[in-house]
């Protein structure tokens, strides 16, 4: 039986000040920095020992895995990161308000970006190098994407697409270790773990809108040696 423990990452300075972080590199806030003790904290209350961490290339994931696994004295574990766990790409929404984005296009608009399953935010143009926020500019790419095909750089994302750069990762590291035999814990993000989720308990397009991952929060499944799910609990 392997278990695999999913967190997302703890409250990121930009969810603080309820702006869309997408692939831009954000720090955890304070809160952030000790939802993700707590969640370290209740897995070691568990009694879970790992073997294989993943994470994204995103400050606020990795920083999350970190501090979770100091706190169940096992940081020494295996870790690799990998972009096809970042967060969902929000495309030109990146940086903005979420509730100055309602306003400027309505609250059934901007759910329908967030939530659905399959429309795309307003795209980045290509040309785009930084995102500027309250004086402050941050990369909308750099170098930790050198490795990345020029045509898998996205510009923009909904779940769907999400989905299809996550699989991969899945089919070829996270299932392997599973089906090994291997305990994993991944800290990633809001919407690419509902991606995971999504093809984990096969949830169809519609029902995956009501699915919301709270900061902090580990999902903890367990898997027979065919990869079914055998069991789940989000730790509260
Ligand atoms: O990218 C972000 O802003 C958050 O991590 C997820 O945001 P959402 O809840 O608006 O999808």
């Amino acid at each position: 039986m392997a278990k695999l423990v999913l967190i997302r990452h703890g409250q990121s300075e930009w969810n603080a000040l309820n702006l869309f972080n997408g692939w831009v590199d954000t720090k955890l806030s304070d809160k952030g920095i000790q939802q993700a003790k707590d969640a370290g904290q209740k897995l070691a209350e568990k009694g879970l020992q790992f073997d294989q961490a993943y994470t994204s290339v995103l400050t606020r994931a990795i920083t999350t895995l970190h501090l979770a696994l100091e706190e169940a004295g096992q940081l020494w574990i295996p870790e690799e990161k990998s972009w096809r766990l970042n967060e969902r790409h929000y495309g030109a929404l990146q940086g903005q308000n979420k509730a100055e984005a309602a306003e400027k296009w309505g609250d059934e608009q901007v759910h329908i970006w967030r939530r659905s399953y399959d429309v795309l935010p307003p795209l980045l143009e290509a040309s785009v190098a930084e995102v500027e926020v309250q004086g402050k500019t941050y990369p909308a790419i750099d170098r930790r994407y050198a490795d990345v095909p020029a045509d898998e750089l996205p510009l923009g994302e909904n779940l769907k697409v999400t989905l299809e750069r996550v699989l991969p990762f899945w089919d070829e590291k996270i299932s392997k270790d599973l089906a090994a035999g291997k305990n994993v814990i991944i800290a990633a993000h809001g919407n690419s773990l509902r991606a995971l989720v999504k093809h984990i308990e096969n949830i169809s397009d519609d029902d995956i809108l009501n699915v919301e991952i709270a900061n902090g929060q580990p999902w903890i499944y367990e898997f027979d040696a065919d990869l079914n799910v055998t069991g789940k609990e989000i730790v509260e």
